[in-house]
């Protein structure tokens, strides 16, 4: 059906609303939706996809404006990235308008800066032109363009994966197994599957691959004590409970109310029932002092950049810069000095970003080996191998990439406290 002008004004409101990006996108974009609750599902639908659209291809739509305006922005994007012709858009624009049109479809990629290309801030090409050649910080940037797709873990308290996939094949929903997460499955045609009675039964959560992977890796047993530090809303101690097979014990700390409040939902469904959520003030809270030493296994799920998932979140490039990068590198090792604090000897702990910057990851942990003697570096292929988790191109450290692995860019280092000699 052909755009009507009253479509193509609710675009521009929608994207008017979010470009300043005075808050993250789908904040912006929630808020915009609860104040028009006359909108029907598909013009949200439309909105959303508009906006992180022109998200995705920001840079290069402004570079063909002296100072582009949200509606600039909604004609330009749907004509060059959405395939609508002069033709089909040309009644509900004008005059001057439609002359910028041509020029803006034909303008060859290829001849813009590295950064437009690759739709990436420069201060980000700069960084990664330290470690990756250009040709690979351009193939990175152009599927971090792609939106992700929806990946959902099966919650083993529950269901099985083949019976998971049985319900879906039957529902009519396009659904496979991940190829390396053994709980995971993907669903290509991104299915809204909150209201799905899989879902509501606990038997399915929404996870990423990558995110699913880092579980395997921290591998808690049944009856250990287990700390997920930075548990947010509780997407990976979920997993972290279900490997444990419910016993033992998981505490899940974070310092967000609100986090941890969206968790309590997700854990009621998931039917776990060694999960311990607390609230703490800060990495230094008092009531962690008690487990110093005591704990089996810790995750350590830092606040990042979380430039990996560019794909789901395109509104960080211009959310991030390299002064709050480095305010973030100096949480970051607090965190991982009080979370290693709690490891009893012979002792697992996975630090986790979703970060591409080796001085959030890599780096943070050498420095950790720098100064903690006690500590030894695991090898997260061979902890993988030995699950029969078969990824390409893993190391020492993990790096996920959208580009390899069809993941977000999730950062994994394993280390160990070592045993008691005696
Ligand atoms: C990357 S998110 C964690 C996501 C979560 N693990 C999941 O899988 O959904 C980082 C979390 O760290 C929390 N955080 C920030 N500072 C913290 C601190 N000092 N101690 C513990 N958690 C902290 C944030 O509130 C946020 O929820």
């Amino acid at each position: 059906m052909p755009l009507t002008a009253e479509q193509l004004s609710l675009l521009i409101a929608g994207t008017r609303k979010v470009l300043p990006l005075q808050a993250p996108a789908d904040v912006l974009l929630s808020q915009y939706f609860r104040d028009h609750p006359q909108l029907g599902q598909n013009d949200r639908a439309a909105i959303a996809e508009t906006v992180f659209g022109i998200l995705r291809h920001r840079f290069f739509l402004e570079s063909q404006f002296e100072k582009a305006t949200a509606r600039e922005m909604v004609i330009a994007y749907l004509t060059r990235f959405q395939g609508i012709n002069l033709r089909e858009i040309q009644p509900l624009i004008r005059e001057v308008e439609a002359k910028w049109i041509p020029r803006i479809k034909a303008t060859p990629l290829a001849t813009l800066p590295l950064s437009i290309q690759a739709e990436l801030p420069p201060w980000l090409v700069e960084k990664l032109q330290a470690f990756m050649r250009d040709d690979d910080i351009l193939s990175l940037g152009k599927i971090l363009q792609q939106p992700a797709p929806l990946d959902i873990r099966v919650n083993t308290i529950l269901a099985k994966r083949e019976t998971v996939l049985t319900e879906l094949a039957q529902a009519g929903i396009d659904a496979h197994p991940t190829p390396y997460s053994p709980v995971g499955i993907r669903l290509p045609g991104k299915p809204t599957i909150n209201r799905h009675p899989l879902f509501l039964e606990g038997k399915i959560e929404v996870q990423d691959e990558g995110s699913q992977l880092l579980g395997y890796l921290l591998a808690p047993k049944r009856g250990e004590m287990v700390v997920d530090f930075c548990a947010g809303a509780g997407g990976k101690t979920l997993l972290l409970g279900a490997l444990m097979h419910s016993h033992g014990r998981l505490y899940a700390f974070d310092v967000s109310e609100k986090r941890l409040g969206n968790f309590k939902p997700r854990l009621k469904r998931s039917g776990l029932s060694n999960v311990y959520p607390q609230r703490i003030d800060s990495e230094r809270d008092m009531k962690l002092k008690r487990l110093a030493g005591k704990i089996d296994r810790v995750l350590v799920d830092v606040p990042c950049s979380g430039l990996g998932t560019l794909r789901r979140n395109p509104d960080l490039k211009w959310r991030q810069t390299l002064s709050s990068i480095n305010e973030l590198k100096i949480k970051q090792e607090s965190i991982l000095n009080a979370a290693a604090k709690l490891l009893k000897r012979g002792g697992r702990l996975v630090y986790a970003t979703c970060s591409l910057l080796p001085e959030e990851n890599q780096q943070i942990i050498e420095q950790f080996l720098a100064t903690h003697s006690d500590f030894i570096l695991l090898d997260c292929g061979q902890l993988f191998a030995q699950q029969q988790i078969h990824l390409t191109s893993v190391g020492v450290f993990l790096q996920l990439s959208p580009l390899h692995h069809h993941t977000d860019g999730f950062f994994a280092a394993v280390i160990e406290r070592a045993p008691d000699q005696n």
